[in-house]
């Protein structure tokens, strides 16, 4: 196991992969990884066992489902995934602002039925696969893209969210506006030496930790590496150097 240095305590390591076999294989591989993120890809293949099998290895869990329905929908998903005792938990902004109040409603719900914590439930500002164009031509936004992501941020923080998902690129601005308390959870994070593949609004771990981030999400920068260790001792390494 590590020595809790940033890396540790601040970087969620995506696992998308497709099957139960190839999550386990990744968790043993990496052991100084202590926050997972469980998304939709498998999720949907393993359903809440690979849950119950980060919880059997104490580690933490960021349940991202990016849940994205009408009100009654949302809260009831919220209040069944609440049972399962995760960290965080997500769902998108754009639900708006009876959906948002509802899922935190549920999550509180379930998760006291169940006799968990309820989990942090973040909001999804804008993907950080869709680019200032995109945002502009395909989505008919009106906004430009460092305000939309703001206005999503603000809407989730008055309706009592703990905090949002946003893009590197984004967080000086949130964590200016929005203050300490509110979580800021950065996906489109990529080493210098990575491919950004699909990812439109990166930086590197070191810059967005700078710039405020409290977690950051990574995923196939070290789950795709060819040395999965490898890669994951030079983000540490590079993440010692953000006081
Ligand atoms: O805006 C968002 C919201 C969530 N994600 C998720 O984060 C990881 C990023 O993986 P990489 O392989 O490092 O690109 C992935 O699971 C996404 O579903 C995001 O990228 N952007």
């Amino acid at each position: 196991m590590g020595n809790g240095g940033q890396a540790e305590q601040r970087v969620i390591v995506a696992l998308d992969v497709p099957d139960e076999q190839s999550a386990i294989a990744l968790i043993d591989q990496l052991p100084q990884v202590g926050f997972w993120k469980v998304g939709l890809e498998l999720f949907t293949s393993t359903g809440p066992k690979i849950l119950e099998v980060l919880k059997s290895k104490e580690k933490r869990i960021f349940l991202d489902l990016k849940f994205d329905d009408i009100p009654n929908t949302v809260a009831g998903a919220c209040r069944s995934a609440a049972r399962y005792g995760v960290d965080l938990l997500t769902i998108h902004a754009t639900c708006g602002r009876d959906a948002l109040k509802a899922a935190i409603e549920a999550a509180h719900e379930g998760a006291v039925k169940a006799g968990v914590q309820p989990p942090k439930l973040i909001a999804i500002t804008l993907l950080t696969s869709i680019s200032a164009r995109q945002l502009a031509f395909d989505l008919k936004i009106p906004l430009e893209l460092p305000e939309y992501a703001l206005e999503m941020a603000l809407l989730a923080q008055e309706c009592g969210l703990d905090g949002v998902v946003c893009s590197p690129q984004e967080v000086a601005q949130l964590r200016e506006t929005c203050g300490d308390r509110f979580l800021l959870v950065c996906p489109g994070v990529r080493p210098t030496w990575a491919d950004n593949a699909d990812q439109k609004r990166s930086l590197t771990p070191a810059q967005a930790m700078k710039a405020g981030a409290d977690y950051l999400v990574i995923g196939r920068p070290i789950t795709t590496a060819t040395e999965p260790e490898l890669a994951w001792k030079r983000i540490s390494e590079e993440l010692t150097t953000v006081a």
